[in-house]
């Protein structure tokens, strides 16, 4: 059964291992738990709650991050989230350079925190189109069809009705109102994004009342957010660990420390709390599950020497088990990145970029849970596809430019429109003064072609890993960016949003930071459009696929229970065992999956 020890979050590694006293290692016995887990974000607290529901099985969550304290405020303020980026919560990761981006080496925030990146992310919550997990079931994904996840989607949330949006909401197809995971519409949006929303409307799209209900993934949608009635975030640390579960003496949480490996039958994992740290040795009596992220776990796995042999010899690493798919297949939804357009004052979040109105903002969101703070930032968007012949991406009405169609069904999109009611700029132009009236629109092309990989810098854990995602390596994810570019530039000239900006008739200087929102769709060329992706496009931040689902272990790493083919022991769960990319946001997936998996694993707990 292991140790039961503990009721505490602990950072001292002493207190639940056995210290490493020679270079070759002790023999053993050491300190164990039935299960370890090594990741503490969003799959990691969703496994760690549930498997310890059962007090007879002892639990070890291994976090490289801390635990959230009153300095990280921010990461429960819906409209902060991009607060934590660059700081000591993020892992601050960047992808290699990316030859079809200009070589610009782009910025890839995730949360190093308990919670993970659903600390930090942008609380959009969305179960994704039907048509992608019944693909996954013809790519190998045995007992992965709609059907699956749908009643763990039900089991996670806690369905939190908004007086204004609830006549639109069948809340039948949601949780129980006490299921752990709060969501709910925001209190609040910014009044620009009615005008986008009936603006998509105006232009063909259809208005789907609700995303979720798994009936209609094509038109324009409010999103629900993983937030509670007080507009404050519900991340998976305090969804899941609350303090009634971390009172449990049969889970011990451990912060700030990193594994360094495991061992060839999956008995335990090495871990430290730095590169000059002592190490500490933890045995795992059933099952060491990974859950460090679609970035973290790869790095896991090949420094533990599972994965291409090539690439392990070159680094010295001992081939424990060849698994050349691990670190490969990887894909992240890639963004045109933020597109500025110029707004008149008043129907935008603008105004809280002043100090004394951000202040006034602050206060509001602390005391009453409103206000702009509480709204979600990307509250809204439009699905749609890029072959569609009516959708009006060209002024005649075709798409003239060759896409290749990669989604899941005839009704599922390839490309999602997305807002922001303030100016998001990136490196790529120059910034306007503070407070300049502003909304930023975003293309996110959700079915790429372009795969990459991660692959290690070092054998040491404390160097990361290199990052190459290849986006935009195709012509046809490009087009399929060229459409979404023009579509957004069609709907800013589209009434009402029209007369809430104050575009200029069609601009020629493209470096000036409202180019895109001043090109006029009509007259501007696809070279210029081109252009202005390969200098502006970004990570959409959801990468899948590093150690993907299937039955072939020479194209997948984990088989359909989540099991590391050929080692037992071992699980990943997490984002990375994707056998494709979603067409939409990936947060609540993980949470269905990791909602799965704890039932599978109690269920083998048993057998
Ligand atoms: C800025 C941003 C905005 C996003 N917005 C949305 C959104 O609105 N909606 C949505 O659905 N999705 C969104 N996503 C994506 C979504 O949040 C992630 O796909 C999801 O949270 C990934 O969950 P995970 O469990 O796979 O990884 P994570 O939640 O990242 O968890 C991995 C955990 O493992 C830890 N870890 C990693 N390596 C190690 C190690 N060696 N040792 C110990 N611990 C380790 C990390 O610190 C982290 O806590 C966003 C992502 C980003 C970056």
């Amino acid at each position: 059964m292991g140790l039961s020890q503990s009721r505490a979050v602990v950072n001292d590694p002493s207190k639940l291992a056995t210290k490493v006293t020679t270079a070759v290692g002790n023999s053993g016995p050491w300190k164990g738990f039935d299960y370890v887990i090594v990741g503490g974000g969003t799959a990691g607290c969703v496994l760690a709650a549930r498997l310890s529901e059962n007090r007879d099985s002892t639990v070890l969550l291994v976090e490289a991050g801390r635990r959230s304290t009153l300095v990280d405020l921010p990461t429960g303020i819906p409209l902060g989230f991009s607060n934590i980026f660059r700081t000591a919560r993020d892992w601050n990761l960047h992808t290699s350079k990316q030859k079809h981006l200009k070589e610009r080496e782009t910025y890839w925030p995730r949360g190093k925190i308990l919670s993970g990146t659903s600390a930090t992310n942008a609380l959009i919550y969305h179960r994704c189109p039907p048509e992608d997990f019944d693909e996954w079931v013809t790519l190998g994904a045995k007992g992965w069809s709609y059907s699956d996840p749908k009643q763990y989607f039900a089991k996670s949330e806690a369905y939190c009705s908004n007086p204004k949006w609830h006549p639109e909401i069948n809340a039948a197809e949601y949780g129980s109102a006490d299921g752990p995971w709060k969501i709910r519409h925001p209190s609040e949006t910014a009044p620009i994004n009615e005008a986008i929303i009936q603006t998509c409307q105006n232009l063909g799209m259809r208005h789907i009342h609700d995303m979720n209900a798994g009936s209609s993934s094509l038109g324009v949608s409010r999103f629900m957010g993983s937030m509670d009635a007080r507009g404050r975030r519900s991340s998976k640390a305090t969804a899941y660990l609350t303090d009634n579960v971390l009172a449990r003496p049969n889970l011990t949480v451990a912060v700030d420390t990193m594994p360094h490996g495991g061992r060839p039958r999956a008995v335990g994992i090495e871990v430290s709390t730095g590169p000059d740290s002592p190490r500490f040795r933890v045995s795992a009596a059933r099952e060491v599950i990974l859950c460090g992220g679609a970035i973290g776990t790869p790095q896991v796995l090949l420094l533990s020497g599972v994965g291409p042999a090539d690439e392990l010899v070159e680094l010295d690493i001992p081939v424990v088990k060849e698994l050349p798919a691990v670190g490969r297949n990887l894909v992240d939804h890639v963004s045109s990145g933020p597109l500025a357009f110029r707004a008149k004052p008043g129907s935008t979040y603008s105004y809280i970029t002043n100090p004394i109105s951000g202040l006034f903002a602050m206060f509001k969101w602390l005391i009453f849970g409103r206000g702009p703070l509480s709204s979600m930032g990307w509250s809204s968007a439009a699905f749609v596809r890029s072959m569609d012949q009516t959708v009006p991406y060209y002024a005649q009405g075709e798409c003239v430019v060759p896409v290749n169609d990669r989604t899941s069904g005839p009704d599922v999109p390839d490309l999602e429109l997305i807002w922001f009611p303030l100016t998001v700029f990136d490196d790529a132009f120059p910034k306007p003064p503070p407070g300049t009236s502003g909304l930023t629109l975003a293309a996110v092309a959700l079915r790429p072609e372009s795969t990459g990989s991660i692959t290690l810098r070092s054998a040491s854990v404390w160097d990361k890993p290199v990052i190459d995602p290849n986006y935009l390596s195709t012509e046809s994810d490009m087009n399929i960016l060229v459409c979404g570019a023009r579509l957004l530039m069609r709907i800013a000239r589209t009434e009402p949003l029209a007369s809430k900006l104050a575009l200029k008739p069609h601009a020629t200087d493209l470096t000036s930071p409202w180019w895109p929102g001043d090109a006029d769709p009509d007259w501007v060329s696809d070279d210029e459009i081109c252009d202005l992706l390969r200098r502006s496009a970004l990570p959409a931040w959801h990468p899948v696929s590093s150690a993907r689902m299937g039955v072939n272990p020479e194209d997948s790493v984990v088989d359909p229970e989540l099991h590391v083919h050929g080692i037992s022991g071992l699980r990943v769960v997490e984002a990375s065992d994707f056998p494709a990319q979603l067409s939409g946001h990936p947060c609540a997936v993980v949470v269905a999956i990791a909602e799965k998996a704890a039932d599978m694993i109690k269920q083998d707990s048993i057998m």
